[in-house]
């Protein structure tokens, strides 16, 4: 730790100990005066009573200081009156501070400790002091506008965000704006086009990955239509939103949350929202011909994930429970899709999908200037060489991010990045059942999911994928080119006579849990360094702040 200059320092009573606490501009210190006169003990002769007395806070995770009134019952009225508790005999004032404290599992929870001082005086300079110091966190939020999904997850959003997560922001001196949406699409379209954004230091969403889509989705539109900008054309440079969003989680995946945090935990992203933490996303977007269809942050899946989904949707009555339902019938039904994709891979600086990288808050890749990462260097002679692949395919999918969620603990691509420029796109080839079940069941274990002959992935900037029905005739002549002419007849007659048993299967995308019901799509990814501001609060790794 680097040694800063003390703000304040006094001998104040912890828990009835005396010890010595420190302020400087980064750390709230506290640390048992330990009497060198005193016998040693069998419990402190090897020093542990020093260690274990001794506590320090980052400022950064001060999340509120108060003056402390302690009740105790008055004998004479057999009323509660407010007196100072005096624990060490001589104090009479004290002050709390709550704090940020990592348990296990990346989650983190609110802590408080009571320090009591001889005088008022003291009491107060301190207060003063350690709020002087947060005052200077320009990063925390102050105003929120919070959107509630009351139907989301267990349907438990409105008694989560109660109980859980206002608390905290009252403590914090946080003030709140809540809207419980009534019906889906509500807080898109309030933000699209009727709140006063400017009243506000962020957005927060209690929801699951369909919420936060759509706060995103409104958030985005509204931007760029305040500023001119034309979503529908894909090659548009998309101006960065003003306001980051916080995700509460209180939906049936939640795999945004639990891949920027670690966990879904709805304390521990309250406190990193308040502290102000950050994480830039990447931002797919999506469309088709020159049509704007979505943006999407984590799962772009054709093929297996989008049956389970729309067989899913037909469940929520289930909740969480659906998806694996759905999840056991789509993979007995087994069905293939023909298509071609089309790819322009990233550049080899932003690693590989099977690199066994992770990415964390403060990842080096995802911090690499924009000029160096996901662009082909001049001399590179792949520059902007799509290729191209056709087949059939049990999945085709698309992660922006690791897309790690309980059901998969270290995600659909367990090295993809928060913010690199890139997705992971994975193509799962038509295999036997067990060989996908195999694939499947690598999600849930340490085994690479990846090896496997029918499984390819490619990090890429962006891609195109066509079904084989969706084929133009001449992308139809140069497949049939390539194989043989009989085939060709075939294709000819299932061509003209749609309703032909030999019809081809439709998939359709799921887009971060919502249903795209188109198959030919467009897509790329917009580099972070557009949406450096548009971040969800609540997410950055424990571990590496702890660094
Ligand atoms: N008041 C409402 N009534 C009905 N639907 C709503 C309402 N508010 C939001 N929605 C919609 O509910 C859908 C699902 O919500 P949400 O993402 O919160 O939960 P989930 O689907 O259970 O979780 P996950 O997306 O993590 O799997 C979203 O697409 C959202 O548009
Ligand atoms: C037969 C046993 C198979 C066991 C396999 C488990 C594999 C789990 C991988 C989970 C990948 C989740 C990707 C995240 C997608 C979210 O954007 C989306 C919206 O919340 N959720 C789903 O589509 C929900 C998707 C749920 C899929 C089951
Ligand atoms: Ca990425």
């Amino acid at each position: 730790m680097e040694k800063q200059p003390r703000l304040l320092c006094s001998q104040l009573s912890v828990g009835g100990r005396v010890c010595d606490v420190t302020l400087s501009s980064s750390f709230l210190s506290w640390r048992e005066v330990v009497d060198s006169s005193k016998k040693r003990t069998a419990a402190n002769v090897y020093g542990p009573l020093k260690a274990a007395g001794s506590h320090c806070v980052p400022v950064c995770e001060i999340i509120a200081i108060q003056e402390t009134e302690e009740d105790c019952p008055s004998t004479n009225v057999g009323k509660w009156q407010k007196v100072p508790q005096n624990p060490a005999g001589s104090n009479q004032h004290a002050f709390t501070v709550s704090y940020v404290e990592r348990t296990l599992k990346h989650r983190w929870r609110c802590s408080e400790v009571t320090l009591h001082c001889p005088d008022r005086k003291l009491c107060l300079q301190w207060v003063q002091a350690i709020r002087e110091q947060l005052a200077l966190l320009t990063i925390r939020p102050k105003r929120l506008l919070v959107y509630i999904n009351p139907h989301g997850g267990k349907q438990r959003g409105k008694r989560i965000y109660e109980q859980k997560v206002a608390p905290i922001f009252s403590r914090a001196s946080i003030t709140t704006d809540v809207i419980v949406t009534e019906r889906a699409n509500h807080a898109r379209d309030h933000l699209k086009t009727e709140a006063d954004l400017k009243k506000y230091d962020g957005v927060v969403c209690v929801g699951g990955d369909g919420m936060f889509s759509e706060i995103m989705h409104g958030l985005i539109s509204r931007t760029q239509c305040d500023s001119g900008v034309d979503q529908s054309c894909a090659d548009e440079t998309l101006i960065p939103c003003g306001l980051r969003i916080g995700i509460i989680p209180a939906g049936s995946t939640d795999c945004i949350c639990y891949a920027t945090v670690g966990c879904n935990d709805p304390v521990t992203s309250a406190l990193h929202i308040v502290v102000g933490d950050s994480q830039p996303l990447d931002v797919c977007s999506v469309h088709q011909n020159n049509a704007f269809l979505r943006y999407s942050v984590s799962l772009l899946g054709y093929g297996f994930y989008g049956d389970v989904l729309m067989d899913s949707e037909r469940k929520r009555w289930m909740g969480p429970a659906r998806y694996d339902i759905s999840g056991v019938k789509t993979f007995l039904s087994h069905r293939y899709y023909e298509g071609t994709i089309s790819f322009l891979p990233a550049d080899g600086s932003v690693g590989t999908p099977r690199d066994k990288i992770q990415c964390r808050s403060g990842c080096n890749i995802c911090q690499l200037p924009s000029a160096d990462k996901a662009v082909y260097k001049v001399e590179d002679k792949n520059k902007d060489v799509w290729q191209v692949i056709r087949g059939k395919f049990l999945a085709i999918n698309a992660a922006c991010m690791s897309c790690a969620c309980p059901r998969s603990p270290k995600g659909l691509s367990p090295s993809a990045h928060l913010a690199d420029g890139t997705a992971d796109l994975i193509l799962v080839r038509k295999c036997s059942r067990l060989d996908f079940l195999r694939h499947l069941l690598r999600h849930t274990n340490k085994n690479d999911q990846f090896d496997h002959p029918f499984v390819e992935v490619y990090r890429v900037r962006q891609f195109r994928f066509t079904p084989r029905y969706q084929e133009t005739d001449s992308e139809l002549d140069l497949r049939e080119a390539e194989g043989s002419s009989s085939k060709h007849f075939f294709t000819q007659i299932c061509r003209e006579h749609q309703a032909c048993s030999c019809a081809p299967t439709h998939s359709s995308w799921n887009c971060d849990g919502e249903i795209l019901p188109h198959g030919a799509i467009q897509v790329s990814v917009q580099g972070e360094q557009k949406w450096s501001k548009n971040i969800p609060m609540g997410n950055s790794s424990s571990e590496v702040v702890q660094s």
